[in-house]
Formats: C-alpha cells, structure tokens, sequence
C-alpha cells in the first residue's frame, strides 16, 4: 500500500530528519529530482533539453528555494533559466545564489518558456492563491512541473478556490500528501512522482492508503480446490422494483461475475433476473431468499413502505450488508431504521455526495476528512463516490480510489459497484478492504468497457472478467 500522509505528519517528519541531514541537503535532493523531471518533459515535448527555456516561478518560501535549485541544475544541463520572484526581498536567499552562480537570471515579469516551474507555494499554503500569484499563474501557457504540490491547491484536502496551477507533473517528497490524491488537487497535480529524500523513514503509520494493483489481486477471492459453490460465500441482492427492475440486474450481474459463489435475488424484479443470469437463484422476498452470507440493499429499491421494510430486514439478518442508493435515502429519513439494527453486523455504505449530505451532512472540502468522521459516527464502512472514491472504516482507516478515467460516471454505474462489493463480503473479506478492492475492479472495468468511447452500465458489468483478469495478471 502506497500511504498519503498529511502536512502536520511531513512537518514532524522533517524536523526528525532534520536531526541526522542538513536542511540544506535535503533541499537539492528534493530540487535534482525536479530538475530531472523538468528534463524528461522538456525532452518529451521539444526533443530536446540544452538550448530549451525555462521559467521558475518563485513564492517566498522553501518550495520557492526547490525551484531555485532546481534551476541551478537545469543550468548545468544548458537550459536558458529565469527565475520570476514574487516576493523578491524574501526569496529562497541560498537558492537564488546558486541560480545566479549557475548563469540564471532573475525578474519579476514572466517570460516565453517550454516548461515552467511551479515553486509558488508548497507545504504552507493557506487558502486561496493570493491576488500577485493568481494572476502570474493565469498568465502561464507552457506545462507546468509543480514542486511538492500544485500551488493553489490546499495541502490537505485537496480544494481549490480560485486560480490554481494545472500541472503536467508534480514531484513530491517523501510521500503522497491529501492534495495528490483526492479533490480537484488530486486533478490539477497531473502524474504525481514521489521521491524519497530521506523522509520516507520518518513518516511512521500513513494517514491514508492506496491500494495497489498487486493487493487487490492478492485480496480478490478466486476457488481452492476443497471450494464449492457455498463455501466461496452466497451473495443476497435486494434490489429492484417494478420502476427500476434494471437495477437489480445489474447489482445481481456484478454479483454473478465477482466471484465463483452463488448469488441469490430476492424482489420484484426476480423473472428479469433469472432471464439475464440464470446462474443466480431469484425469489420474490427476503424472507424467501434463503441463507446468504451478505445482502446489498438499495439499488432501484424505491423509497416506500415496502423499501423500508426490506431494509429492516436485511439489517436483521446478521450478515455482513451493502447498503446503497435508495437504501441510504431510507435509512436517513428513518433512523430508528438504522439505530434498530444489530451493531455487530458490518455495514458498508456507498453514498454520493447528495447521499451522504443526507446521512452524515454535506461532504464540504475535506472528502478524506468527512468520511473518516461519518465511518467513526455511523459505525460503518463509508465508502465516499467520486473521481477518487474514499473508504473510511470506523477504526479510522482510510483508502482512496484514484480513477484513472471518469468512464464510471454513468447511469447504473453504483448499482454494479454495489454488487461487485456484496460479493467480496459474502467471501468474508474485511468490509473495509472489500469495499477498496471493489472499486478498484470496478473503475477499471469501467475504462476496459469504454475503450474510448462511452459505455454503458450494462458494459460495465460485461468488463468485470477482464478486469479481474487484468487485475490478477498484474
Ligand atoms: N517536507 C520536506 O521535507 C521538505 C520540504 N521542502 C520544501 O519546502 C516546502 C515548504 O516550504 P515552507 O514551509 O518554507 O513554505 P512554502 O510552502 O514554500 O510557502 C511559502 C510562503 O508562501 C506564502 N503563502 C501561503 N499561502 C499562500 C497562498 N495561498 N498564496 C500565496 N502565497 C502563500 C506564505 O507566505 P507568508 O504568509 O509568510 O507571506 C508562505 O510562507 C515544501 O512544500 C517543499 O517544497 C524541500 O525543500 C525539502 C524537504
Ligand atoms: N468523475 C468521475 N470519475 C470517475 N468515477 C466517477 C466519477 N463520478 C462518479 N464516478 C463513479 O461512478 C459511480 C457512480 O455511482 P452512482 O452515483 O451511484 O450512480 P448510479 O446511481 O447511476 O448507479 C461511482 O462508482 C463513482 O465513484
Ligand atoms: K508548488
């Protein structure tokens, strides 16, 4: 697992390490890692590095003395150099030395480059760009290398108010920050390189995780040969209705091809789903159903009586529960629904930010934040939707989804997500991981299904094979 964590841990971070290395030290480490990655796009992108421009723009900070350094290495590459200062009298007094020892030159008013170098403002900014940096920012054309993070953005979560810098690359150091990896930072930071100056040892337990690729797949449930059809966990899925029968179909579908368990549906839209997967065993009721080791409620379920009344029932039934879409609206109109529930039974919620605003409050900027909180409130897993999906379990946990394409966003898209997770927590997989591990299969099922052109939900269900497939080769 990759960790992310925040500016208060980096600080503590850096004051230990600045026990055994010099400040100044780790600075050109962290300034030669971003030259080298100015190098690589200026080659990228005019084949070339000698003989090529660059401008650095420089706030009054040690982002600022990153990005006069790296200046200084770029010289050494001959690279045409010009440092814009914002705040000239409290530049980066070492930095701007070695840019000038190195043949640099220095001004206050932008100049035409290939790449330019986003030394603004790093780890201590606060609020919006101020009004001298928001204008030198919205006059940049040229790719952009941010150092640390993309100024404009805030450090830890993420949200941006105003003038931000939409990098092409962001070097950071020592390890992912909140703003890499969720909200529009997370966007406006490009492909994020982290570089282990010698924090990395420092840094302790993450505040957050991302899953790779290789721990989904070690995670994901595939037979043994002692497996049979119930032993591998049997999916329940109560969703549907005469309005929405679709959406059983495709939570059951994502059910059926998640794992090799059996996968029973219990509601209205049961003759549907027997026709698109025979495979499943459909009923007309809950208490029909028959024993299953975890139910997903809620996708097209309807918000009446007899929707409250699944939703009782499944809470009741002392498995593991996925609780989605309609469910969700249910629970927050009636919480008696939900305080009458058994508090041992692992509950995963799946909301949007309008479903949560209805369960939890509204989300605001700190996504990371506000997810942890509702987990810790609710006693359940939080698993919060969006380009970077959050998962939050009540012990404080948290992972983050980072899409790699915004394909997922569709009609339909959550009832398959809904059912990709029912199916990891009948095999028995830790709620909180099972819901990290669904999202993953799921966004990359989505991007195999689109191949670059919109697909539809239905599609979705369609990729899950190949993006298994894809996920356990890795
Ligand atoms: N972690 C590490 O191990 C290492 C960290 N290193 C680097 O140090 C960086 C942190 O440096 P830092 O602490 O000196 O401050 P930094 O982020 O440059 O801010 C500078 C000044 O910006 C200002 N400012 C604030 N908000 C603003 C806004 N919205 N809009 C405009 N301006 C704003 C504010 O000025 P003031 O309020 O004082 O006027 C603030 O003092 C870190 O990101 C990394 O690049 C590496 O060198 C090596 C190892
Ligand atoms: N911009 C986006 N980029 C990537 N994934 C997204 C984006 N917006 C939404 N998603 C994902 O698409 C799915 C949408 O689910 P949901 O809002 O419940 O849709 P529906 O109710 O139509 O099924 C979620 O998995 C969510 O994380
Ligand atoms: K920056």
């Amino acid at each position: 697992m990759r960790g992310v964590w925040t500016t208060d841990r980096v600080r503590a971070a850096e004051q230990r390490a600045f026990t055994r290395v010099p400040e100044s030290r780790l600075m050109r480490a962290a300034a030669f890692a971003v030259a080298g990655e100015v190098a690589a796009l200026l080659a990228e992108r005019t084949g070339g590095v000698a003989g090529r421009r660059v401008a650095l723009l420089v706030g009054a900070g040690n982002n600022g003395g990153d990005a006069l350094w790296a200046g200084a290495f770029l010289r050494r590459r001959g690279v045409a150099v010009t440092a814009v200062l914002l705040a000239p009298e409290r530049a980066h007094a070492e930095g701007l030395a070695a840019l000038r020892r190195a043949g640099g030159r220095v001004g206050t008013e932008l100049v035409e480059a290939d790449v330019v170098v986003d030394g603004i403002v790093g780890l201590s900014a606060r609020g919006p760009l101020r009004p001298d940096a928001a204008a030198l920012v919205e006059r940049v054309s040229a790719p952009i290398v941010a150092v640390d993070l993309p100024s404009g953005a805030d450090p830890d979560t993420g949200a941006i108010e105003g003038p931000a810098v939409h990098a092409e690359v962001t070097v950071t150091f020592g390890g992912r920050k909140p703003v890499h990896v969720v909200g529009p930072g997370a966007i406006a930071s490009g492909w994020v390189r982290v570089v282990d100056i010698g924090l990395g040892a420092e840094l302790g337990e993450p505040d957050a995780v991302l899953l790779d690729r290789a721990e989904v797949a070690r995670a994901w449930p595939v037979p043994g040969p002692t497996d049979d059809k119930y032993s591998q966990g049997v999916t329940g899925v109560a969703a549907g209705s005469a309005t929405y029968p679709g959406a059983a179909v495709l939570a059951s579908g994502a059910a059926v091809l998640a794992t090799s368990g059996l996968v029973r549906y219990a509601g209205t839209a049961a003759e549907v789903v027997r026709t698109r997967w025979p495979e499943s065993v459909a009923t007309g009721s809950v208490t029909d159903a028959g024993r299953v080791q975890s139910w997903v409620v809620g996708p097209g379920l309807g918000t009446g009586k007899a929707g409250r009344g699944v939703v009782a029932e499944v809470l009741g039934a002392g498995v593991p529960v996925c609780v989605d879409a309609d469910a969700i609206t249910l629970l927050a109109a009636d919480p008696a629904l939900w305080d009458a529930r058994d508090p041992d039974t692992p509950v995963v919620l799946t909301p949007h930010d309008r479903e949560f605003a209805r369960i939890a409050g509204e989300v605001g900027s700190d996504r990371i934040g506000a997810t942890r909180q509702a987990a810790r409130t609710l006693g359940a897993v939080v698993l919060l939707k969006g380009n970077s999906t959050v998962v939050a379990a009540p012990d404080g946990r948290v992972l983050v989804n980072q899409a790699r394409s915004a394909w997922p966003a569709t009609a339909g898209s959550g009832d398959v997500l809904s059912g990709l997770i029912g199916a990891l927590l009948a095999s028995g997989m830790d709620p909180w991981l099972a819901a990290g591990c669904a999202a993953h299969v799921h966004e990359l099922a989505a991007e195999i299904a689109a191949d670059g052109a919109p697909a539809p939900a239905s599609h979705i269900v369609d990729a899950i094979p190949a993006a298994i497939r894809s996920v356990r080769a890795s």
